[in-house]
């Protein structure tokens, strides 16, 4: 039988065959995620949960299975307390705010019903604000309940990511490091997923850390966590760091470039040791982690440069995978449309098709931003054409700025009558301002470290800025 996530995640009506959620490859499931998710029982009970949930909670998984959802509101915050009286209510919910642990999220909860109609409990599934995209969620996952395996539904395939997955899965098996490199936008964390969803690490964690937010300031406190009720620890409940919540599974470390030299000397000293500490705390501990890196640097340039520790280097580039740029991989270009537009045509009324003249400039595009690129495109076509896309509804990206990322212009006033009808602060409006000529220089240069040095700033004053709340 097959089992769909978005069956879970999105169709509350659907019922499920008697036993499946008791299916032991359900936590694989759950694990193989983008999102943070757990299964919880009709009496609000939690049955599972996967390392993404403890992250964003920064709750650990022993504190959470077998407790009531309602029981963690006062701890993790009040996105948990409305989740919870939907649950009660057996109502489907998306629930969006700030928890405890600073971070933004957005919630969903599906109320889960057995075959004979009855509530089985609920499937709830987080994610941070920051990472709300068409093509992360978890209705992209597809989970086969006979087999247990996890699949990507929204991916194409090509038989070079095959055998880069392949190799690099076996690698991490024999506790090699893993380093995937290649430019913007070449699906270099979305083969991490997949290497992640697949090795012998199984329901174990994937823990993804983007290495371009953590300030140095932080990166002892995001990495190895702070000690409860130690003089650091001013939640009193402790943190978990990245580190311990990826124990046993896999630490991604997306943009590893992005760590200043200091950041990088620490992760040096966790990995030779493998052991760390948590903030607040002299106690070693031991962490079982393999190791997928990736940057869209040249890091050689950057090991000679002397911006990135040689050192460093090589315990990560054990294993390292090129992802090739898409305009050098013609024969992709065909699946990713069908991919892309099947998955914007869902629910669209009319059905979107491409004109011929509209797949010529397709074929003909260089693709600066790659796979993200022809996505952004193509989500273009689909916003301004009504049954067919044609040769006038190309947009090509204006810059690298729209290629790299999704840097939104600010949103605030634009004119001097609306800046003075606004009761925004002055201050607020620089700070504004200023978060934006941040962002477009990060997306314009590929990296923090780039950008500060192209504006000329310190790296830590961009990483501090760009953290601003907006
Ligand atoms: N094989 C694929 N099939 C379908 N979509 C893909 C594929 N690879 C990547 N994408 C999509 O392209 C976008 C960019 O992918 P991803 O973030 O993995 O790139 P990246 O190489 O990590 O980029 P960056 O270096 O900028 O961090 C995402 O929206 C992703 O879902």
């Amino acid at each position: 039988m097959k089992f769909y996530a978005n069956d879970v995640t999105s169709l509350s009506h659907r019922r499920l065959r008697p036993g499946f959620i008791d299916d032991p490859q359900f936590g694989t499931f759950l694990e193989a995620l983008p999102d943070g998710a757990a299964l919880i029982e009709a009496d609000g009970r939690i049955k599972l949960v996967n390392g993404k949930l403890e992250l964003l909670l920064n709750l650990a998984r022993g504190d959470l299975v077998g407790s009531e959802l309602a029981k963690h509101a006062k701890t993790a915050g009040p996105v948990i307390q409305k989740l919870s009286t939907a649950l009660h209510q057996l109502k489907r919910v998306e629930v969006s705010g700030t928890l405890n642990s600073q971070r933004s999220v957005v919630a969903n909860l599906s109320i889960l019903r057995t075959a004979d109609g009855g509530a089985y409990g609920a499937l709830l599934t987080m994610r941070e604000a920051s990472r709300q995209s068409r093509n992360e969620g978890s209705e992209n996952f597809r989970f086969d309940a006979e087999t247990g395996s996890v699949t990507r539904t929204s991916f194409v395939r090509t038989p070079e990511i095959d055998a880069i997955v392949k190799q690099a899965e076996t690698a991490l098996d024999r506790g090699a490091s893993v380093l995937l490199t290649g430019e913007t936008g070449t699906g270099k964390s979305e083969v991490a997923r997949l290497i992640g969803s697949g090795s012998e690490a199984g329901a174990a964690p994937f823990v993804h850390v983007r290495c371009g937010l953590l300030s140095d300031a932080q990166f002892d406190a995001e990495m190895f966590g702070i000690e409860p009720g130690s003089a650091m620890d001013t939640s009193t409940r402790g943190k978990l760091g990245y580190v311990e919540a990826a124990d046993g599974g896999i630490l991604f470390l997306d943009q590893i470039t992005d760590l200043s030299i200091a950041a990088q000397s620490k992760l040096v000293a966790f990995l030779e040791t493998q052991t760390f500490s948590r903030l607040g705390s002299a106690q070693r501990r031991q962490a079982r982690i393999r190791i997928i890196a990736a940057t869209n640097e040249n890091l050689t340039d950057l090991v000679a440069a002397g911006a990135f520790r040689s050192d460093l280097y090589y315990r990560i580039a054990v294993m390292p995978f090129e992802l090739p740029p898409l305009r050098e991989q013609a024969g992709m270009i065909d699946a990713l449309i069908e991919h892309h537009l099947r998955s914007l045509n869902l629910g669209r009324k009319p059905q979107l098709r491409l004109s011929a003249e509209f797949l010529a400039k397709l074929h003909a595009h260089s693709y600066p931003g790659n796979i993200r690129e022809l996505a952004n495109i193509l989500e273009r076509v689909a916003a301004v054409a009504d049954d067919v896309g044609r040769a006038e509804h190309f947009i090509a990206p204006m810059s690298a700025l729209e290629t790299r990322s999704s840097v939104a212009l600010p949103v605030g006033p634009t004119t001097p009558e609306s800046l003075e009808a606004s009761a925004t602060p002055f201050k607020d409006l620089v700070q504004e301002f200023e978060t934006w000529v941040l962002e477009k220089s990060i997306a314009e240069n590929g990296s923090k470290r780039s950008a500060a040095k192209a504006l000329g700033i310190d790296i830590a004053t961009l990483v501090r800025k760009t953290k601003r709340k907006r």
